[in-house]
């Protein structure tokens, strides 16, 4: 049996999930997003160059990717304590961050935060995708990537001796490339041999998901112990949610606050409102998923945090959670989401 079954990870070590509390279960506190830099639209060059101002948050909440500056969450360490202390005013618990392998994890900073605040932590391990691996990574075998992914869990990541604590966010884009599919089998064989959480950045396709869990389920992966990430801009027909929920992982909707008209990533997509996923997680709810939800905000960029008029960490915890009362949901479903399954969800098997 792993000398971590029945506990959780954190970037302090290991702990009693039940002191966990309500937890956030994806986020991220200190990253770079240069990999995914969209060129501002003609005209926009201006904008997108100036520094972030008051005039241009407007622009920014709509272009959140044409901004380099925008995509230095690494040097708001400052705000991002702020916000830290703010969250457990509010009530809030643990946060998972799940910056990888490709996006500038910093495990000091991780640590240095929790140690700051009393927020527990969680880090992930692994990589994020395609366009962020190295040529080291797109050469390893399988073999060697369960190795690596394991070593960050069980020894420490980046040269430190700061363990992770899940295994993700692992990146896959659609579709899927071969290094990815061989990160995805990696991922699987070590979660197998640790009996820990994985977490799943999919492709921004409906298909992508169940595609994963197929690869996931024949490398021999615990789905039970796995977030499928994103749902929010990935599976929009409610047929083929159920569809997916069947398969048995659980059920994330992460971009709480982001609420934007054209969404850069893909133009197709409507990102639903904070309103519309409530209506999904009281659909879910009534079809009996309750034990299958988490919720969180996946802040990954400047403009999010309320230095620079963004809804913050606590978004969910003040606004949400009435929002989630109002509709009708009870107390119960609220603490099963934000505190049960991310315990259940985080606790080594
Ligand atoms: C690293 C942050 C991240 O991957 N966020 C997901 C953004 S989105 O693909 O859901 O738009």
């Amino acid at each position: 049996m792993s000398p971590l079954s029945g506990k959780v990870q954190t970037v302090l070590g290991p702990m009693d999930p039940n002191q966990l509390g309500r937890t956030l279960t994806h986020e991220h506190l200190s990253m770079t997003f240069e990999s995914c830099y969209v060129a501002p639209l003609p005209g926009d060059e201006d904008v997108a160059t100036a520094p972030i101002e008051m005039k241009n948050l407007h622009w920014l909440h709509q272009n959140p990717y044409s901004s380099q500056e925008n995509l230095l969450l690494c040097q708001e360490t400052e705000a991002v304590r702020e916000e830290l202390l703010s969250f457990r005013r509010a009530g809030g618990g643990a946060i998972v961050e799940n910056t990888t392998t490709g996006i500038s994890r910093n495990l000091g900073i991780l640590q240095q935060l929790s140690k700051d605040t009393g927020v527990h932590i969680v880090a992930g391990a692994g990589f994020y995708v395609d366009q962020t691996h190295s040529d080291q990574t797109r050469k390893m075998s399988v073999e060697q990537l369960t190795d690596v992914i394991k070593n960050e869990v069980l020894h420490g990541a980046d040269g430190t001796d700061i363990r992770c604590g899940v295994i993700g966010e692992i990146g896959m884009s659609w579709p899927m490339t071969e290094s990815e599919k061989k990160v995805l089998r990696a991922t699987a064989s070590a979660q197998v041999e640790l009996g820990c959480p994985v977490i799943i950045h999919p492709g921004r396709n409906p298909a992508a998901p169940a595609e994963i869990v197929r690869i996931l389920q024949e490398a021999g992966g615990d789905i039970d112990k796995t977030v499928m990430s994103h749902l929010d801009r990935t599976i929009f027909d409610r047929r083929e949610l159920l569809e997916f929920a069947k398969l048995g992982s659980y059920l994330e909707y992460d971009l709480f606050g982001t609420e934007v008209l054209n969404y850069p990533f893909n133009l197709e997509i409507d990102m639903p409102s904070d309103s519309q996923r409530v209506e999904t997680l009281a659909f879910l709810l009534q079809e009996g998923y309750e034990d299958r939800i988490l919720v969180a905000h996946d802040i990954h960029t400047k403009n999010r945090l309320t230095k620079y008029g963004g809804h913050g960490y606590s978004h969910i915890l003040r606004n949400i959670v009435p929002k989630m009362l109002s509709r009708g949901m009870s107390q119960g479903q609220v603490d099963r989401i934000l505190i049960e399954n991310s315990r259940r969800w985080l606790t080594f098997k």
